[in-house]
């Protein structure tokens, strides 16, 4: 594996079956990720980005080729060591929030690292912490309704990287705010990206955001290939 290269997707396939009809959304996609490295996904609606944001991030198990995520094969691995693995080195983070509504931002934050096993005064440490870097801090004890969209969006990136993973998949997570929240959302996930040395895969149809990432690909055919 090239040297810094954290994800690496070989040959995936992934194929669907609807009725009688097989349909191919990846058609052998050969991509990876970088340390450090935030890469948009630009393709039109159905193309397959969220199947391929899944299937790299262990959600989906390719029908053929492999995910390899710091040197280890994922594909064949079984169902608990996938969740394992998506646990610990993979966030996820969704065009609507999906926070728990009867919790604060603190707690939806220090939630992932509790089911992890840290102890609750590191987990809520590390929260504060991610809140003050997303310029949050004071928002740490509200419920997400109490929250404004763009403040909801930072949480769930706060969360996203609670456990330190080594990969983001973001799916269209800036798509449900106004652009200048969309603006300001962005620097804040970007600064994290850079800051902490993730790599971060983003869906999203903004071309004015793509353009600020270090590579654009979009989705043909079924592979991935420079936008
Ligand atoms: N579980 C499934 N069973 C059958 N077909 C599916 C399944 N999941 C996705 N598809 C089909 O695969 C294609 C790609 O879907 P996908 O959600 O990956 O696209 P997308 O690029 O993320 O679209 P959008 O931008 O609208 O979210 C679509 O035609 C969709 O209908």
């Amino acid at each position: 594996m090239a040297a810094n290269v954290i994800i690496e997707l070989k040959g995936v396939e992934r194929h669907y079956v609807q009725g009688s009809r097989k349909l191919t959304i990846l058609n052998g996609v050969d991509f990876s990720l970088k340390r450090g490295e935030m890469v948009a996904l630009v393709a039109p609606s159905g193309a397959g980005k969220s199947t391929l944001l899944h299937t790299a991030g262990l959600l989906e198990r390719p029908d053929a080729g492999d995910v390899i995520l710091s040197g280890r094969a994922c594909g064949r691995l079984s169902d608990d060591e996938r969740t394992a693995i998506r646990r610990n080195d993979i966030g996820f983070v969704y065009q609507f929030h999906h926070l728990l509504p009867e919790f604060s931002a603190l707690e939806n934050i220090m939630m992932p690292q509790l089911v992890k096993g840290l102890p609750k005064a590191e987990a809520s440490a590390r929260a504060a912490q991610l809140l003050d870097y997303m310029q949050i801090g004071k928002r740490g004890h509200h419920r997400p309704s109490e929250l404004s969209g763009g403040e909801q969006q930072r949480v769930a990136i706060a969360r996203a990287v609670a456990n330190a993973p080594l990969v983001l998949m973001a799916d269209e997570p800036t798509g449900n705010l106004d652009p200048v929240t969309a603006g300001y959302v962005f620097d804040a996930l970007s600064a994290l990206v850079k800051q902490s040395g993730l790599a971060a895969l983003i869906a999203t149809h903004n071309h004015e955001l793509a353009a600020r990432m270090d590579r654009r690909v979009t989705l043909s055919d079924g592979k991935v290939i420079p936008f």
